[in-house]
């Protein structure tokens, strides 16, 4: 019985020479077919390469003649578009020569409006020297330095068609009076003495250390907090949640928290911000409430219900006090280290 079973399961030799011949076949077309298929391609780049050597290569657009300059601009692993479909600026998200090129054409002036206020003058030379390696190289820069110490400013060598404009500013007892302030002698200086296409707004206590170009440019900019980007519910936000405060932000509203060390916009609209900030701590002031932030309270306030058109990554400011996860590709801007009782006229936090 068994070995009739055994030799009823087993299948003749006739059909199973057949079988192989036809795996062996199949085989041996599959390899001829992909052969050819290399052998296509390779024929079809040779000629790309050659009509592109007679005709040149601006024939084609640039994602069929670079295949990887499409995918160079693309990241999956993070948010690359707000829910108001601003861009989310990201290392690999741009071409820095196509941006940098596009907005040379147009030659902006660009202001960058920094304090340094008592002990912060400390910070002046390294910000200036860096921003020169770094901060949109070859197009006209003019730094407006506010400051309580003139004669601390440092020499620092610039380059063609960059400047420095000091702005003589009152000494002050308290770290925030000086935050606060930046609104108001922004709006005030804008008004007087500012001609600029852009303005930035940025802490001095900070140094450049990779590109910060022209992809950072739009009506109005705004960087993430590094702290807050990525695991805060919007409810965790640290907004200003005192509904006595003009900054205030209730709670389930919010897109983002902003850094108030970094930001930027057409001179219009930075002056349109700057007031109203300054004129919204003004009120808070006369209601004896400061808010929870200070300037960036406002800053985030008004973000809130003006949208920047665009957002600008970590990168765009990050801290030497925190490690550099995966996400961030390249520290362009980063915040120092110091001891804040030290540099601060009233201390600590
Ligand atoms: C990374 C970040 O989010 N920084 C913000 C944060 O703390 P920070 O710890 O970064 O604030 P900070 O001490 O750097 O002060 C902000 C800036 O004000 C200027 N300054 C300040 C004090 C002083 O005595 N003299 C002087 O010149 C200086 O340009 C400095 O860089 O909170 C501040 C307000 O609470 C501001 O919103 C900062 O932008
Ligand atoms: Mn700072």
């Amino acid at each position: 019985m068994t070995s009739q079973v055994h030799r009823e399961g087993k299948i003749p030799k006739t059909e199973r020479v057949c079988f192989v011949s036809a795996v062996v076949g199949l085989c041996v077309y599959q390899y001829r077919f992909i052969s050819e298929i290399k052998c296509w391609t390779i024929l079809a780049d040779i000629s790309k390469k050659a009509y592109a050597n007679l005709f040149g290569a601006e024939t084609e657009s640039p994602a069929v003649v670079n295949p990887n300059l499409y995918f160079s601009t693309r990241r999956t692993d993070v948010a690359t578009v707000t829910n108001w479909n601003a861009p989310l600026v990201w290392e690999g998200t741009f071409d820095p020569i196509v941006i940098d090129d596009i907005y040379k054409k147009m030659d902006p002036r660009v202001a960058v409006v920094v304090f340094a206020v008592g002990k912060y003058t400390r910070f002046i030379k390294g910000f200036l020297e860096s921003a020169e390696n770094h901060f949109l190289v070859d197009f006209r820069v003019t730094y407006y330095v506010f400051t309580d110490n003139a004669k601390g400013v440092p020499q620092v060598a610039l380059g063609k068609g960059r400047n420095i404009t000091v702005v003589p500013v009152p000494s002050a007892n308290r770290w925030q009076d000086v935050v606060l302030s930046r609104m108001k002698w922004a709006t005030i200086t804008i008004d007087k003495q500012v001609g600029a296409d852009y303005l930035f707004m940025m802490d001095i206590d900070s140094i450049f250390y990779n590109r910060f170009g022209a992809e950072s440019l739009s009506r109005l900019s705004a960087v993430l907090h590094r702290g807050y980007y990525k695991n805060t519910k919007r409810n965790r936000f640290p907004y200003e949640r005192r509904p006595q405060s003009k900054a205030y932000i209730p709670a389930g509203e919010g897109d983002y928290y902003y850094t108030a060390a970094v930001w930027s916009g057409y001179l219009e609209d930075m002056y349109k911000l700057v007031k109203h900030c300054y004129f919204q701590s003004e009120e808070d002031k006369k209601n004896n409430i400061e808010a929870v932030w200070q300037e960036e309270s406002h800053l985030n306030k008004y973000l809130l219900y003006n949208k920047p058109t665009k957002v600008l990554s970590p990168e765009y400011l990050w801290s030497d006090y925190d490690k550099v996860p995966l996400d961030i590709k390249v520290v362009r801007i980063s915040q120092l280290r110091k001891n804040y009782a030290e540099v601060r006229p009233n201390g600590g936090h």
